[in-house]
């Protein structure tokens, strides 16, 4: 294995070049996350209140296993850990649902709510 550190605090410049190289690349997928995350929840809350209107539940369990399994295989054939593909997108849909509850909320829903007319 190649020493990058000198031992001194220092690190060689080819190696801060190269780790500066890979961070930008780093930063910019980071920004294209935040910017996808940011229109997909923009769709995810215009569900949540066209559910609302129309007395629909906030979770679909059976959406989420349709959508977990395509994720997975997409995830197989890209290379990523499937688990780790499955784990991020529950963590997602969970905040969509709690966003749907507090949209269900706000529009007065419950079981028994009339439903809206649109
Ligand atoms: C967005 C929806 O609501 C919930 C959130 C989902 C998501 O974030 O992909 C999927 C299913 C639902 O549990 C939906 O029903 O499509």
């Amino acid at each position: 294995m190649t020493t990058s550190n000198t031992g001194t605090g220092a690190v060689e410049p080819a190696v801060s070049e190269e780790l500066a190289r890979l961070r930008d690349s780093i930063d910019n997928i980071d920004a294209a996350v935040v910017h996808m995350l940011a229109e997909r929840f923009k769709c995810t809350q215009q569900v949540g209140h066209l559910k609302a209107r129309h007395r629909l539940p906030p979770a679909d369990p059976a959406r989420e296993a349709r959508q977990i399994a395509r994720l997975r295989a997409l995830a197989e054939s890209a290379k990523l850990d499937p688990a780790f593909a499955e784990k991020f997108l529950n963590f997602i849909v969970a905040e969509v649902i709690h966003h749907h509850e507090r949209i269900a909320e706000s529009n007065g829903g419950g079981a028994g709510a009339a439903p809206a007319s649109d």
